[in-house]
């Protein structure tokens, strides 16, 4: 299957955090901040889930570093809950909304006044967006890489797919706790360690005040 070549990055705690219980992501440093955005800056689409537009209102845009073009952005959001006001869908940039082929006539409506702002909605999938077709429909656009920004929910359900190629982490020297904290990888998980996902270390090196890790995901 032709896929584009996805890369999962994240600003992570020493615990494995994405965020505190009370949504606060400060978590790279200013040095990271530039590393993720020359990624964004060499990849043809960044990609997060309807959970992070709604907790983060974030610009996936490159705005840390000089680049004369944005990348498309991509919301994975299976019941169109994207508000209308999100930064996302200014005119930054593209911006392609990936739903579910479930539909009604509020859900018409609303890919209507999407289309009308010159949003790209792509419909696949039944209760969930159809990752491995997105991925295909994703590639067909042209869009050859992406950078998987999360958060944990949708990053489970790339990672299920077996659609990730790569993975850069940097851990900052923090700890948030929490049991309800979202995570890298939220989701279901795998129920053996003979189903997880296995990686080779590439590299690593100190950032700032913490630390990049590089991996392959094995396939
Ligand atoms: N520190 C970091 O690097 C980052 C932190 N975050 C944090 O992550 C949190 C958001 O993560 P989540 O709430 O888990 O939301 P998420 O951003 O992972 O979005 C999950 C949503 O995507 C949609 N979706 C549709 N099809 C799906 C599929 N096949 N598989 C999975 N999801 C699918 C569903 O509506 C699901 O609720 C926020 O606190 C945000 O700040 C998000 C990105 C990066
Ligand atoms: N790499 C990384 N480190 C952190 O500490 C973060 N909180 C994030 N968050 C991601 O960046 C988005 C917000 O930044 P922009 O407004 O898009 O520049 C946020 O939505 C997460 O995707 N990432």
């Amino acid at each position: 299957m032709k896929k584009p070549y996805v890369i999962s990055n994240v600003g992570m705690t020493l615990d494995g955090k994405l965020a505190t219980v009370n949504n606060d992501s400060r978590i790279s440093c200013e040095e990271d901040l530039i590393r993720v955005h020359k990624i964004r800056a060499n990849v043809d689409g960044i990609m997060v889930g309807i959970g992070t537009v709604l907790k983060d209102d974030p610009r996936l845009t490159i705005h840390k570093i000089k680049s004369d073009k944005n990348p498309v952005r991509i919301v994975v959001d299976s019941k169109l809950r994207i508000p209308l006001n999100a930064r996302v869908l200014n005119k930054d940039a593209k911006t392609i909304i990936a739903t579910t082929e479930d539909t009604d006539e509020e859900k018409e409506k609303k890919i209507n006044i999407l289309k009308e702002m010159g949003v790209d909605v792509v419909k696949c999938g039944k209760g969930r967006v159809d990752l491995k077709k997105l991925m295909e429909i994703l590639y067909n656009k042209g869009i050859k890489s992406i950078l998987l920004e999360g958060g944990g929910t949708l990053n489970w359900g790339m990672f299920k797919e077996g659609l990730v190629d790569e993975v850069s982490v940097y851990i900052a020297p923090k700890i948030f706790g929490g049991k309800e904290a979202p995570t890298y990888v939220d989701g279901k998980g795998f129920k053996t360690a003979d189903e997880c996902v296995k990686l080779e270390l590439k590299n690593f090196y100190r950032l700032g005040e913490g630390i990049v890790l590089e991996f392959k995901v094995k396939k």
